[in-house]
Order: structure tokens, then C-alpha cells, then sequence
């Protein structure tokens, strides 16, 4: 453990009142420490917070959290806030089981007013907030942390434009460290670059000029003033847009940063945009260097930076994506490829290394990528959009009334399905199969293993007359070989892995190996069980359904997703055409209908139930047969 006198005093923000500058530097310098060796152990996002060590500390120097509201977008920086507020002692259980969120969440703190994970929500909560105290008559401050990455989203815009029409107090704090996961990308990037390069920082004396004085004036003369100022500066777009925009400034300078917020504090009146200036990984050389600044890491080792990363057993899905939309792409040039903000986590990158001209990286805008593929594909083109299940629930609106309505051949790749492990409930993809599934037309797939996922990358680029979705989860392939020509599959077909007469195990997606390895114990017992991959769960295969129905008396269907999904479609299928009459025992296994908190993935999926044990405990239990004995549900 690195020793850290002076942060060791520190056990709330409260003991971080009163202290010199030269005190708070020291602070800052252990707290970037005890950051990198508490994320050396556990793995986690440390970039972006080893880049607002200065500003939480300014913040938390200045402000009265939890009085006032500190609103971190994303909260993937939030880990040096949250050593600051009292959960110092827990910090080496980040994103473990039963550990510390890697992400701002209310149940876990006071200090976190708001929980986050999903980008671009800090400014329009963080107005929620302003309003609320204003309503009631309360004078809170509200400071919203911002990166430029997570100021591409319309979110974000939105948020200011009612910010600045309704002129409430409220603190943006926009942390510009030139960097998304991936380089940002767009115009507004550009825009931000020019602003911080058109100009020096702004030194203390001339900001205390720029900030006090207007913000002391009378509103007519502060209006003109802002004028004058915004001509100086070249005009603002958040000036605009209504807020007064302070900056650019340094945002690793602790004491500078702590006299301009308590400038701000005293004298502010309406919104405020702060631009830091800051460096995503600050302060640590291996992060520094790194070209993804060490967005997300394993555990490490502190003095090399060296990455203990798991061998790989298999490749990625991800990558067989990436590979397969790559070698498409070679014989068609209507392929083009789509992601938001996530080039390399959704293999895009692979796709855009050889096709950059057909590849696009809209920034955190999943809204955008979805009618914008929608716009490319209704003019010939043949987009493959590929998003994180997670982020794809922000763009539902997108996909129903830009794509599905006009029956458009957007493909949607998408990724991270199913639970995630250490990120937890925030990014688990537990909702596309339900929501996508009810779209009519829509056509829904889910590889069981990576030769699976390339034959429906190829599948989906064959269906050209409506939209298609493929989704498939985080982490390894299963090992399978890869097949040398690659065959669509026939829409609307399942298969059949092994025949049995008695229990019929029915699987949608990567289960399918511990259903396999469920079978083998039921076939244990006695009991002959037919495994089937139902590949689609839109449109089901009925001739399969009314198969496994009729030859079986139990039928289990599987799926790493929540209820509502494929187990509802079949169910619904099943009641209306009479499959349920004859006495079939049917039982649906999904996701819990609760939000999971983080933890390996294999340990989430024993609390879902959704473990070869737990399958053939469901299966023998709704069987229920006296001469068969039932299995324990637990760990498979
Ligand atoms: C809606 C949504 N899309 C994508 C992501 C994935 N994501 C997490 S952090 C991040 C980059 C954020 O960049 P920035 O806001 O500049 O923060 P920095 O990491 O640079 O500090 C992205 C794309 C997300 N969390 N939410
Ligand atoms: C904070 C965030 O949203 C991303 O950084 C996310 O943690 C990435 O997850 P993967 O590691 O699955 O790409
Ligand atoms: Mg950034």
C-alpha cells in the first residue's frame, strides 16, 4: 500500500476545508496514487479519473457535497470521489462481487446524487436537481462533470438548450482531455480543440477579471459585457446557448481551479460552463503513453504498467465480427459500418482499417447511428450498425420509427448481450431480445458460438427487404472451428443438436453450452433429452416448436436475456396454436426480473439460474417424476 499521510486525515470532503494549496497539491498527489494502486489490483476505468484527481479535489474543497449535487457523467472517473467520501476503506473491492460500483449509484453513497454509466445525462439530471432546489427554495449548488467525449450526445444539448432558457444556477464543468475511449470524433471536437488552442489559459488575474466582475454586474450591463467578451474570446457556442463560459482553463492546476469555482460559487446567478483542460491518465507515465490512456484496464502491474491479461482460449466475438463484416466488405461495396463512440469494442475498427472510407464512428450518438444508418440504407447502401444491447435501448425511438416502420435493411450488430460481469446492471445487455423481437419484420438472431455469429453476419447482409439484429455476448468464442466457405443460415430455422424423447432443452444464444453440458447430466438420470438451438427468435421456428411440443414432456427454453423475450414468444406461440393444451410441462429460464449488480459473469449467471445445473434442476423438477431425483439448483 502507498503511504499517503495527508490523505489519510482525509475521511470526508468536510477535511478538505481550509487547507493551503500546497496542501491540496500533496492531497492530490496521493490520491492519484492510491487511484492507480487500488485499480492495479482490481482492473477498472483509470484514466479518465487519474485526469479529475485536480478537479474533485477542487470541487470537493470548495462545495458543500452532499448538500450541494456533484453529477459525474458516465461516473466511470468517479473512483478518486469516491476514496474522497468515505468508501476509501472499500476501494479495493472495485467492481469485484459485493464491491464498490465502478460507477456513481445512489444506494451506494449520499455524495453520489445521481447514478450513471450511459453517457450524456449529467447536465439535464443536474437541472432536474437545480430546479428542484430552486422550487423548494434551497440555495444548492449543482456541478456537472462532463467530458468532451460525452458532450457529442444530443443529450447533452438538449440539456443546455433548457438550461439556458430557464437560467437556473447550475455548474458544467466540461473536462476536455481531447480523448473518447477512441480519439474523439466530429465537429463539436473540432470546435473544442480550436477554442483551447485559439487561446492560453486564462491566467487567475485576468479570469478573476472575466468572472467576478460580470457576474457582479447588473444584468443589462452584464448582457453587453458578455457580448464584448464573447467577441474577445471569438463567440462561444455555449454562450449562445445561454450559459456564461469561463475558460479555458487548466484543469490540473488545484489552485487555480479552487479560486475560479469559488468565484463562480459566490457570484453566479445563472448557468456557467467551465472548460478544463486536462489530461485523460495524468500522472501516471504507462497511462500517459498509451493510446487508449488506459480508458480499461485489468489489473496491472504498478511499475511497469504491464496488463495481466487472461489468455485467450478463443477468439473474441467481437473480433469475429470485426473479421467477417471485413472479408464481406471485400466483395461488396454496399457494406458500410456504423458505431458510436465504440470503434474498437465493437470491432468496427477492424472493418474501418481496411474500408475507412466506409466506416463511420459517429461519436456518443447511438440515436444518430441508427437513422443515419437508416438514411444510407433506404438510398441502396447496406449498413451494418453495431452497438452494445446497453446503449442500443437509447436509440429505440430510432430503430422503431426510422427503421422497422419503413422496413429498412438496417443490419444490427449487437454486441454484449447478456450480462457483462464488472460493469454491472448499467451495461447489461438484458433487454434487446424483448425489444427488438416485438418489432414486426424485425428478424432476430443469437449466435450460440462464433461460427454461429459469422454465418449470421452473412445472413443478415442477405436480407435486404426489412431490418435484421444478431446478438452475441462479451468475452471469448467457444473454440469451435470457423467454417472455410461460410453459408447463410435459412431465416426462420433452428436446429437440432441431439435428439431425446423425454425433456426437450430449446436454447436461444450462448447457453447452448451449458445446456449441453445440462443434457449430460439429465441423460445421467436416465432422462433422454433433445437439445435444440433455436437460432431465431423472430420469426420462431414453428415446425420446431411444434416438434420439440410434441415429442416431449417437458419443454425448457433458455436465454441470456430478460422476460419478455424468446421464452414469451414461444409461450405466446404455443397458446395460440394449441401446443399447451395436451399437458406439456413448458418452463421459460430468462434473466431475474431484477437488476444485477456486477460480479463475474459466470457468478451473475448462477443467480439468474441460467447454469447447466439450474437447467436440468428446472428441467427434472418440472418433470416431476417420484423416481427421479431432483437436483439442487445451484452452481452448474
Ligand atoms: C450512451 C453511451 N454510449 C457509449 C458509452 C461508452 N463510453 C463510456 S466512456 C466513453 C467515452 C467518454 O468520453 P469522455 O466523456 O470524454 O470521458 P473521458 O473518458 O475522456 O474522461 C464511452 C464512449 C456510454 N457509457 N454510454
Ligand atoms: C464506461 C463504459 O461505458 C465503457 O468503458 C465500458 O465499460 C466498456 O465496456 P467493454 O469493456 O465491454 O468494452
Ligand atoms: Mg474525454
Amino acid at each position: 500500500m502507498p503511504k499517503t499521510p495527508l490523505l489519510d486525515q482525509v475521511h470526508s470532503p468536510a477535511d478538505l476545508k481550509n487547507k493551503t494549496p500546497e496542501e491540496l497539491i500533496a492531497i492530490c498527489s496521493e490520491l492519484r496514487t492510491e487511484t492507480i494502486d487500488a485499480v492495479s489490483q482490481t482492473g477498472g476505468h483509470l484514466g479518465a479519473g487519474l485526469g479529475v484527481v485536480e478537479l474533485t479535489v477542487a470541487i470537493h474543497s470548495v462545495f458543500d457535497t452532499p448538500q450541494d449535487k456533484l453529477i459525474f457523467d458516465v461516473g466511470h472517473q468517479c473512483y478518486p470521489h469516491k476514496i474522497l467520501t468515505g468508501r476509501r476503506d472499500r476501494i479495493r473491492t472495485l467492481r469485484q462481487g459485493g464491491g464498490l460500483s465502478g460507477f456513481t449509484k445512489r444506494s451506494e453513497s449520499e455524495y453520489d446524487p445521481f447514478g450513471a454509466a450511459h453517457a450524456s445525462t449529467s447536465i439535464s439530471a443536474g437541472l432536474g436537481f437545480a430546479v428542484a432546489a430552486d422550487l423548494d427554495g434551497r440555495k444548492d449548488n449543482v456541478i456537472c462533470v462532463i467530458g468532451d467525449g460525452a458532450m457529442s450526445a444530443g443529450m447533452a444539448y438538449e440539456a443546455m438548450n433548457n438550461a439556458g432558457a430557464l437560467n437556473k444556477r447550475l455548474i458544467v464543468i466540461l473536462n476536455d482531455n481531447d480523448m473518447s475511449i477512441a480519439p474523439p470524433v466530429g465537429a463539436m471536437s473540432n470546435y473544442l480543440s480550436k477554442l483551447v488552442s485559439g487561446k492560453p489559459y486564462r491566467s487567475l488575474r485576468k479570469l478573476a477579471k472575466n468572472v467576478v466582475k460580470p457576474m457582479g454586474l447588473e444584468k443589462p450591463v452584464r448582457k453587453a459585457e458578455e457580448y464584448a467578451r464573447g467577441f474577445a474570446m471569438g463567440g462561444t457556442m455555449f454562450e449562445e446557448l445561454g450559459f456564461y463560459y469561463v475558460g479555458p482553463i487548466d484543469g490540473h492546476d488545484v489552485k487555480s481551479l479552487v479560486s475560479i469555482l469559488e468565484n463562480v460559487r459566490d457570484t453566479m446567478d445563472g448557468p456557467v460552463l467551465i472548460h478544463a483542460v486536462t489530461q485523460k491518465g495524468k500522472g501516471y507515465a504507462p497511462a500517459e503513453n498509451a493510446s487508449d490512456k488506459y480508458h480499461g484496464v485489468s489489473n496491472f502491474n504498478v511499475v511497469t504498467g504491464e496488463q495481466k491479461k487472461a489468455k485467450a482460449n478463443a477468439p473474441s466475438y467481437t473480433s469475429v465480427f470485426g473479421k467477417t463484416l471485413t472479408e464481406l466488405g471485400e466483395k461488396d461495396e454496399k457494406i458500410v459500418a456504423i458505431t458510436a463512440a465504440m470503434p474498437s469494442g465493437t470491432g468496427v475498427s477492424t472493418f474501418a482499417e481496411r474500408f475507412p472510407e466506409r466506416s463511420f464512428d459517429v461519436g456518443i450518438a447511438e440515436q444518430h447511428a441508427v437513422t443515419f444508418a437508416a438514411g444510407m440504407a433506404a438510398d441502396g447502401f447496406k449498413p451494418f450498425t453495431a452497438i452494445y444491447s446497453t446503449f442500443l435501448q437509447r436509440a429505440y425511438d430510432q430503430v422503431v420509427h426510422d427503421v422497422a416502420i419503413q422496413k429498412l435493411p438496417v443490419r444490427f450488430a449487437i454486441d454484449r448481450a447478456g450480462l457483462v460481469g464488472a460493469d454491472g446492471a448499467t451495461h447489461a445487455g438484458s433487454f434487446d431480445i424483448a425489444f427488438m423481437g416485438n418489432l414486426p419484420d424485425m428478424v432476430c438472431m443469437a449466435a450460440s458460438d462464433e461460427a454461429e455469429l459469422a454465418r449470421m453476419v452473412l445472413t443478415s447482409l442477405e436480407i435486404d427487404d426489412r431490418p435484421s439484429a444478431f446478438r452475441y455476448p462479451r468475452g471469448e468464442g467457444v473454440g469451435v472451428e470457423m467454417p472455410d466457405v461460410l453459408q447463410p443460415l435459412e431465416i426462420g430455422r433452428g436446429r437440432v443438436i441431439q435428439q431425446g424423447t423425454s425433456i426437450a432443452l430449446l436454447s436461444y444464444g450462448t447457453r447452448l453450452q451449458e445446456v449441453l453440458k445440462a443434457a449430460e447430466m439429465l441423460q445421467a438420470q436416465g432422462l433422454s433429452t433433445t437439445v435444440a438451438d433455436a437460432r431465431f427468435a423472430k420469426p420462431l421456428d414453428h415446425d420446431l416448436i411444434k416438434h420439440l411440443s410434441k415429442e416431449h414432456e417437458v419443454l425448457v427454453t433458455i436465454e441470456e436475456g430478460a422476460v419478455g423475450g424468446f421464452g414469451g414468444f414461444t409461450l405466446q406461440h404455443m397458446a395460440q396454436h394449441g401446443l399447451l393444451d395436451n399437458g406439456l410441462k413448458v418452463r421459460t429460464m430468462t434473466l431475474p426480473d431484477t437488476f444485477q449488480d456486477h460480479d463475474k459473469p459466470q457468478l451473475m449467471y448462477d443467480t439468474a439460474g441460467l447454469n447447466a445445473k439450474q437447467i436440468a434442476a428446472t428441467a427434472i423438477a418440472a418433470l416431476g417424476r417420484g423416481d427421479v431425483k431432483e437436483l439442487p439448483a445451484v452452481a452448474g
